[in-house]
């Protein structure tokens, strides 16, 4: 159902570019591997011994799986990953988390080559530092690199309508001071620390709003055609 709104939007004539994680594929293949896996502050603990499996997980089983949604939906599109064409320059982002990356941008043209040609780049959020060792990059940092990288609007999608206040309802909008006093009251936490912290460092450098929605309702993202808007937009 979200590919069938994307070929919406790629008719309209706007070029979209999918960055993807998996975190629930990576965790049915780490435990099917015989492996435990924890977070910490949202993140993924990811010891050498892992990485193999994370990488299949994402960039393998992941990967393929959005690519053949894709082009069942009449899209045309091309599976990478962060490692792929200089997209992104990776690092360890704390050697405590093991091979987890921090991304930042680096060469557009392999995804601009790919948009100009009207395919949809799909990329998982897997990485490879200057040493040639793959990196777990969290999905939503990897999307804000690459919405860094091209100028490029960012909606970041999850399982809930939006962020959601202590009661579970929907908070509209947010700006940096209004995120930073509900982290600190416990009301965003985890997996949406991460998102909301990715969406308020690629509002600023786009000068523009982000927007964190749901994949769940695809069809409300059409509104984003109209100008509309969808779920909570965190301010710059
Ligand atoms: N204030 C909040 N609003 C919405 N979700 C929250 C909030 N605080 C924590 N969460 C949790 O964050 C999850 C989304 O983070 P995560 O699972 O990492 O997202 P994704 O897999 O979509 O990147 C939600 O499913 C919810 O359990
Ligand atoms: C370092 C880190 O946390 N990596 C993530 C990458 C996948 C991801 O972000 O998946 P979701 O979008 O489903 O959460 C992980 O291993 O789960």
């Amino acid at each position: 159902a979200l590919f069938q709104t994307l070929t919406q939007f790629h008719q309209a004539g706007w070029p979209l570019v999918m960055v993807h994680g998996g975190g629930v594929v990576v965790e049915q293949q780490l435990a099917a591997n015989g492996f435990t896996s924890e977070k910490c502050g949202g993140l993924r603990v990811t010891p050498e011994a892992q990485i193999p499996v994370v990488a299949g997980a994402l960039a393998g089983t992941a990967n393929t799986a959005l690519v053949a949604a894709a082009a069942r939906a009449g899209l045309t599109p091309v599976g990478l990953s962060l490692a792929d064409g200089g997209i992104v320059r990776a690092q360890v982002l704390d050697p405590a988390l093991g091979r987890v990356g921090q991304a930042s941008p680096g060469d557009p043209r392999l995804l601009t080559q790919l948009l100009q040609l009207g395919m949809l780049p799909v990329v998982s959020s897997i990485a490879v530092d200057e040493a040639g060792r793959l990196l777990n990059v969290n999905a939503d940092q990897a999307a804000t690199a690459l919405c860094q990288l091209l100028a490029a609007e960012l909606v970041l999608l999850s399982d809930v309508d939006g962020v959601l206040d202590g009661q579970g309802q929907l908070l509209p909008t947010l700006d940096r001071s209004e995120c930073a006093k509900q982290v600190a009251i416990g009301v965003i936490e985890g997996g949406m620390k991460v998102k909301v912290e990715a969406a308020l460092a690629a509002a600023q450098s786009i000068n523009n709003c982000v927007r964190i929605a749901s994949w769940r309702h695809p069809e409300q993202l059409t509104a984003l055609l109209e100008g509309g808007s969808v779920g909570t937009v965190i301010q710059p």
